[in-house]
């Protein structure tokens, strides 16, 4: 029966790849289980994963039934248990057999985790897992700290509402708490009130209490606030659309939320121009397509669907008055801390490595993405609520180890700068922000460095945006770039490649990063400004390749198909 495997996959994809329960059953057709069933499976599961990571741990089963995966087992377990029907499966199958075998002792340890909860009763273990207060344990506390250190952002879409419309109507009701962590802790002691804060650094942006669902609300449904996290905000405001603007390109645009944002921030400058959104994937810009209709986007926003943006033309008479650039491209996710949408965070138990059990390493699995969740799923993730949809095939996982994790940032970093040098190749653009929610210096600080010690950077007069000449609030953040890291690209250049004036200080004071985890509430992220004048703007270049640092022509042909980690 496929209900355990799609459930688990579904699971697995919510923890690893931060993608809604709901998107991923009702944006994927072709599931063999009823969707109603898999939605009310892997909703239910994901809600108990906390308890029940544990008592699969505690148990020790996932050392005896190999065929088990942390996803699976999970499925099962919350069936065997939690279900009134138990597991739907004849007890004969191999699944079935494979849980229930070992009920004596997960029974006992679900007793042991209920009482260490404090609850009397099953019932009123049920009752805090639906409240989401069933943290307990050593390590579920540490789980839960690292959720409850996330609060649940919200952007106002000032194309469809104001800021004020929304606090006096969808967050009526709510009290005002003045900074973020004073807003967890009000949420953690009084979950039953509802709580915001303004945001200090990002206009039209709030934070609310974790718990609530803002899903199922009339302005969510009408794409009058968009779930965005503050990270994720940075972009678009940074870029600060103003009179002089005119088209914006988004280079790598699904699903859409900086798109939206972009948008919103040009319409309200007065400048008349329009973003120009292009997204590579078919699948994901039907997804971009959509929220741009559901934000009102459709009059300001130009999608270009099924767009490779390293096969635009940027001297096409058609770009000739692009003078902004926003660039997100796929990357490695490492700053994305993983939780669904509506709430769900996926606790997974953890089992032995594959190195520690050589019986399971060449073992012959049914299915492909069982055969990676194991080594994958060990990682325990809590995150934004945005609209997410990646493509985590070759997203950085805990488990690589120290060679594959070095040759896939390489990969990816060469992917982003080669996006990035083509952004600063179109003819009348003077503002670029480039953005990751990757924590990796090579993703992050060394494209920036490289790219500015490019060709086409010093032909075209591109510099770091410094801080100084950032809009208000992110000159405020605190946070900025890793200046070891400039510093590593320029020794290494050096010698090679003049500096060129570069300033490692400067550079790394222009870029901002953000700490997943911190008393701020975002996700791991970055991202940096260029800029240049206006009377460098405009100087024409031979389009279609550019050499990069080492003299090098990539065509259009030569860009590797590059399917990342996308938030
Ligand atoms: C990090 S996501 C963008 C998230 C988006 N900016 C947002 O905030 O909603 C990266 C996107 O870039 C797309 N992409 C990757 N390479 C691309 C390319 N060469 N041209 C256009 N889109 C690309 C991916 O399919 C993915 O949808």
């Amino acid at each position: 029966m496929a209900l355990y495997h799609e459930a688990a996959d579904i699971l697995k994809s919510v923890g690893i790849r931060n993608v809604s329960v709901k998107s991923l059953v009702y944006t994927k057709k072709g599931w063999k289980s009823d969707p109603k069933t898999l939605f009310a499976l892997s909703t239910e599961s994901a809600k108990w994963s906390e308890v029940l990571a544990e008592v699969i741990e505690k148990s020790g089963i996932l050392k005896i039934e190999k065929q088990l995966t942390p996803e699976l087992a999970l499925v099962l377990v919350h069936d065997l248990f939690l279900s009134k029907r138990g597991i739907a499966l004849p007890a004969s199958h191999g699944l079935h057999a494979s849980a229930s075998r070992h009920k004596v002792r997960l029974s006992a340890e679900l007793t042991k985790a209920r009482l260490r909860r404090g609850c009397a009763s099953l019932d009123q273990l049920r009752t805090e897992v639906n409240q989401n207060r069933s943290g307990g344990s050593a390590d579920a506390e540490n789980q839960k700290t690292a959720a409850s250190k996330h609060p649940r952002w919200v952007r106002v879409n000032t194309l469809k509402s104001t800021f004020q419309d929304q606090l006096d109507t969808t967050f009526a009701e709510y009290t005002q708490t003045s900074d973020i962590p004073g807003l967890l802790q009000a949420s953690h002691l009084d979950p039953d009130t509802k709580y915001l804060c303004q945001d200090r650094h990002v206009p039209d942006l709030l934070a609310i209490s974790p718990q609530i669902d803002l899903t199922t609300t009339k302005a969510y449904k009408q794409g009058q606030i968009i779930l965005q996290d503050k990270a994720s905000c940075f972009p678009a405001y940074l870029l600060n659309p103003d009179e002089d603007s005119g088209d914006i390109v988004d280079a790598c645009a699904a699903p859409g939320n900086k798109t939206t944002h972009t948008a919103a921030l040009l319409s309200h400058s007065g400048s008349g121009g329009k973003v120009v959104a292009c997204e590579k994937d078919a699948l994901r810009s039907l997804t971009l397509i959509k929220m741009t209709r559901l934000a009102g986007g459709e009059k300001i926003i130009a999608v270009k669907a099924k767009q490779d943006f390293m096969k635009l033309d940027p001297s096409a008479k058609e770009f000739a008055n692009v003078t902004g650039l926003l660039l997100d491209p796929s990357c490695s996710g490492s700053g994305i801390v993983g939780r669904d949408e509506g709430g769900l965070v996926v606790h997974l138990p953890s089992t032995m490595s594959s190195s520690e059990d050589p019986a399971a390493r060449g073992k012959k699995r049914k299915r492909q993405n069982i055969k990676s969740s194991r080594a994958e799923s060990k990682t325990t993730t809590t995150a934004p609520q945005e609209e997410v949809e990646e493509h985590p095939a070759l997203a950085v996982t805990a488990t690589d180890n120290g060679d594959k994790l070095a040759a896939r940032l390489e990969n990816l970093s060469g992917f982003q700068l080669r996006l990035l040098q083509r952004a600063m190749s179109f003819p009348a653009a003077r503002r670029i922000t480039y953005s990751t929610c990757s924590i990796h210096a090579e993703e992050n600080e060394h494209v920036v460095v490289k790219a500015l010690l490019s060709p086409v950077a010093r032909e075209r007069g591109w510099r770091i945006m410094s801080r100084g000449k950032q809009v208000e609030g992110m000159k405020a953040w605190e946070l900025r770039g890793w200046r070891s890291a400039c510093d590593a690209v320029l020794d290494e250049v050096d010698g090679e490649i003049a500096r060129d004036g570069l300033d490692a200080s400067e550079v790394a004071e222009g870029c901002i990063r953000c700490d997943k985890g911190s008393g701020e509430g975002t996700m791991g992220f970055f991202v940096a400004g260029f800029v240049r004048d206006a009377a460098v703007a405009g100087v024409s270049d031979k389009v279609g390749s550019f050499a990069d640092n080492n003299g090098v022509a990539h065509k259009e042909e030569d860009q590797e198909e590059w399917n990342g980690f996308d938030d």
